[in-house]
């Protein structure tokens, strides 16, 4: 297997660096430009496997897409809500956008719709979705165990109506009926029963379906209303840089007391990790913000945070990777729903600090990681990118830290070394 062998800064770091475009905002632009009639253009759209893997499952339900790599940019010929291809077999790989984005979108069209991913995606929740698809008159085929993949959809533009979903394990179920709600046969309501994780993903969602043209209302924080024959406005639309994928680089700053400028990327962000620069405000960093672009400068000596990360739950890897250099301990809470991820999150944050000798306690729902001093070791990675990209910040730090199976970073930032090796040139 591949290793990439982290070299630690003597000094701090110093750099500005452009982050590629959002993995969630991409998703969502993909299947609103898709849904709606004729040409969008999405400018600096992200280029990975996630994005990818969406793009061509729209393409092989006959709506046009043309990838531009190297602008950055991506061209969907969408078709008003129809699904031209009668018949398809998808692949998701491990993304969680597509998997959920893409079995809503086949529950419009009329035929039969297969989808799969890797074997770690067969483990992850789809069941609240495909029983709301099922409670409108849709038949699902499952291959193995009810509620997962691998199944087969029959389509038949989704009905709409009242539906109760949950949403304690993921809120993509929730953003995938969202979206496609205006081209239900009648109105929807969707209320959410019990917890709703992740809201400002929910959010994200509504943003982008208003920037389509499309409203939602919300009644209270459970309850979503969409109007049926609502339709997505083909335009011209800029994605902003990943918020997640830039909080390796800040953190970057608050490890060796140096300072980094992300491009393109302020607090104005539709994107709930954002917040991430609060945390890292909390600690002790500086954070300064100018019109388009945020620079983080880190201190002497970071401190610790006790913090509920449910909001923005896809750093915890970042916090996890940095908290064993706090004065103080890091307490991580209310994110028990990252143990359905690319791997079992808290598992793998809490095995791979103790194989660095770091005092770590781990909750239901979180942990609590004490300062300690690290002793090298080759960090396991279990096919998420985020392990990858979160404890190479570690490795800045400390001498002789390596990280297995780099590639894994190709889900959201193929990338992400060549950024990072750049960053500490
Ligand atoms: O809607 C989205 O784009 C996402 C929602 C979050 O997932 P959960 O809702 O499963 O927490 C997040 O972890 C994921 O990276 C992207
Ligand atoms: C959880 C993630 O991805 P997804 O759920 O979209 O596969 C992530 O990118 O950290």
């Amino acid at each position: 297997m591949d290793t990439i062998a982290i070299p630690a800064l003597n000094r701090p770091v110093d750099a500005t660096v452009e982050i590629p475009g959002s993995k969630s905002i991409t998703n969502r632009a993909l299947l609103v430009a898709a849904l709606a009639q004729g040409d969008s253009t999405l400018e600096n759209a992200l280029f990975s496997e996630d994005s990818e893997y969406f793009a061509k499952c729209v393409e092989q339900l006959g709506i046009p897409i043309t990838l531009h790599p190297h602008l950055a940019q991506i061209q969907v010929s969408g078709k008003g809500g129809d699904i031209p291809a009668k018949q398809a077999d998808l692949f998701v790989g491990l993304a969680g956008t597509a998997a959920r984005f893409i079995t809503a979108l086949v529950a419009l069209g009329n035929g039969e719709y297969r989808l799969d991913g890797v074997p770690r995606m067969r483990e992850r929740p789809m069941g609240d979705l495909v029983t709301v698809l099922q409670n409108s008159g849709i038949t699902i085929n499952f291959e193995g165990n009810s509620g997962f993949m691998p199944y087969t959809i029959y389509g038949q533009q989704f009905a709409g109506g009242h539906f109760r979903l949950k949403a304690n394990q993921t809120s993509q179920q929730l953003s995938a009926l969202l979206m496609i709600a205006p081209y239900a046969q009648q109105d929807t309501t969707i209320e959410v029963e019990g917890t709703l994780v992740s809201q400002s993903y929910v959010k994200m969602t509504c943003r982008l379906m208003a920037d389509f043209g499309v409203d939602v209302t919300q009644t209270d924080d459970n309850q979503f209303h969409i109007k049926a024959g609502q339709r997505y406005q083909a335009r011209h639309y800029t994605i902003e840089p990943d918020a997640s994928n830039a909080s390796y680089f800040f953190a970057a700053a608050a490890v060796t007391g140096g300072r980094v400028r992300v491009n393109h990327l302020t607090k104005q962000s539709c994107q709930g990790d954002i917040l991430w620069l609060n945390v890292l405000e909390q600690m002790g960093c500086q954070v300064i913000e100018g019109a388009d672009y945020t620079e983080v400068i880190g201190p002497e000596q970071l401190q610790g945070i006790d913090i509920d990360m449910n909001d923005m739950s896809d750093l915890v890897q970042t916090l996890g990777a940095i908290a064993p250099y706090a004065s103080s301990p890091v307490i991580i809470r209310n994110v028990e729903h990252i143990r359905y991820k690319e791997t079992e999150r808290i598992r793998a944050v809490v095995t791979e600090l103790r194989r660095l000798g770091v005092k770590v306690e781990e909750f239901a729902d979180g942990m609590k990681i004490e300062p300690t001093p690290i002793t090298p070791a080759a960090i396991e990675t279990y096919h998420d990118h985020r392990m990858a990209m979160a404890f190479a910040v570690t490795g800045l730090k400390t001498p002789g830290i390596v990280i297995q199976d780099p590639g894994c970073t190709a889900k959201t930032f193929p990338d992400y070394f060549t950024r990072f090796f750049k960053m500490i040139d």
